[in-house]
């Protein structure tokens, strides 16, 4: 590409992607990859080193701002869905991120060399609108292994704050019906397809016939996400993130969204490393961390290997 060009860091490639947005590839040496906008601080896409997609991003994602990309990784903070007085999931996923080429040292992530540090300040209409002011840094790294990593830092300046937060990752599956997730059984959720109330998850796997739009609490950090016809399995660990989102639009809803075409539901599964149930308040000078990685191995690792127990000590 001969727009391209390379920034003093080795590690990461800035072109132009859709609609002229500017976007930053990651390589790593192995062969895995990822893009990430600036527009939203968005992960779009994320291949294993054979090249296959491992995120869903819609076929009628828009890539025009204000509208979020449907697809990838979407990030909503400061608020989630629509916990607060704010629009939908927040701002974050329709503001323009800047790179961050002096970011304070990151302790996480030392054996990456394919990572790229964004940064997000509030615009002074964010301000006006929100009354506070913060700095949010974002990094995106993909480990030797070809796992994907964001860690994000928020620190913050005025008076006291508070938000809720999730990186609503849209997982790219075969067909939904074949697909089984690990980690959620027992727990307490919100159903937000039932105003939002409280039920308890029976004891099996979960599977998906139907629309379903939960926010499960107090989840463990490891998830497992088992596509039996791709004979692959997600798995999403996290840290300082509680709640777990788990969402599918089903045919009704997939209709009604214009970014997203009628039958995609069946290829995608969104599950979002989150905190929703208890806002996270920062003091000024406060910073709060939450990390998320995500890989992708052959389902010869599945059911069984991620038993409650095991899941919750964190093996
Ligand atoms: O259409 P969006 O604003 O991107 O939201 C898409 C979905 O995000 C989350 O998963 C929420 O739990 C859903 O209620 C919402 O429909």
């Amino acid at each position: 590409m001969n727009n391209d060009k390379i920034l003093p860091s080795p590690s990461f490639t800035l072109s132009k992607g859709i609609n002229g947005l500017d976007k930053v590839l990651l390589r790593e040496s192995r062969g895995s990859s990822a893009e990430v906008y600036l527009y939203g601080g968005h992960v779009t896409s994320w291949k294993n080193d054979h090249g296959e997609e491992l995120l869903f991003l819609s076929s009628k994602a828009t890539f025009k701002p204000p509208k979020a990309i449907r697809g990838g990784i979407p990030i909503c903070f400061p608020q989630f869905g629509s916990h607060g007085t704010l629009d939908q999931h927040g701002f974050a996923r329709n503001r323009f991120w800047t790179i961050d080429d002096d970011p304070p040292p990151f302790p996480t992530n030392n054996l990456s060399k394919a990572f790229v540090d964004l940064i997000l300040k509030p615009s002074e209409e964010d301000i006006k609108n929100w009354n506070h002011s913060f700095e949010y840094r974002l990094r995106v790294a993909l480990g030797p292994g070809g796992d994907l990593m964001l860690t994000y830092r928020i620190r913050h300046a005025n008076s006291d704050f508070s938000f809720t937060f999730a990186y609503h990752t849209y997982l790219s599956v075969s067909d939904i019906s074949e697909v089984r997730l690990e980690g959620l059984e027992t727990l307490d959720y919100l159903d937000n397809l039932q105003n939002k109330e409280r039920f308890t998850e029976q004891g099996d796997a979960l599977t998906f016939e139907s629309e379903v739009d939960k926010i499960y609490l107090s989840t463990p950090t490891k998830i497992a996400i088992i596509d039996h016809e791709k004979k692959r399995t997600f798995v999403l660990r996290k840290d300082g993130l509680p709640d777990a989102v788990v969402w599918n639009p089903w045919d009704k809803k997939a209709k009604a969204m214009a970014d997203f075409g009628d039958d995609e539901y069946k290829h995608m599964l969104c599950v979002e490393a989150a905190n929703i149930e208890k806002a996270i308040t920062l003091k000024p000078g406060e910073e709060w961390k939450g990390r998320l990685e995500l890989s992708a191995v052959p389902s010869s690792y599945c059911s069984g290997q991620l038993d409650p127990q095991r899941v919750l000590q964190g093996s």
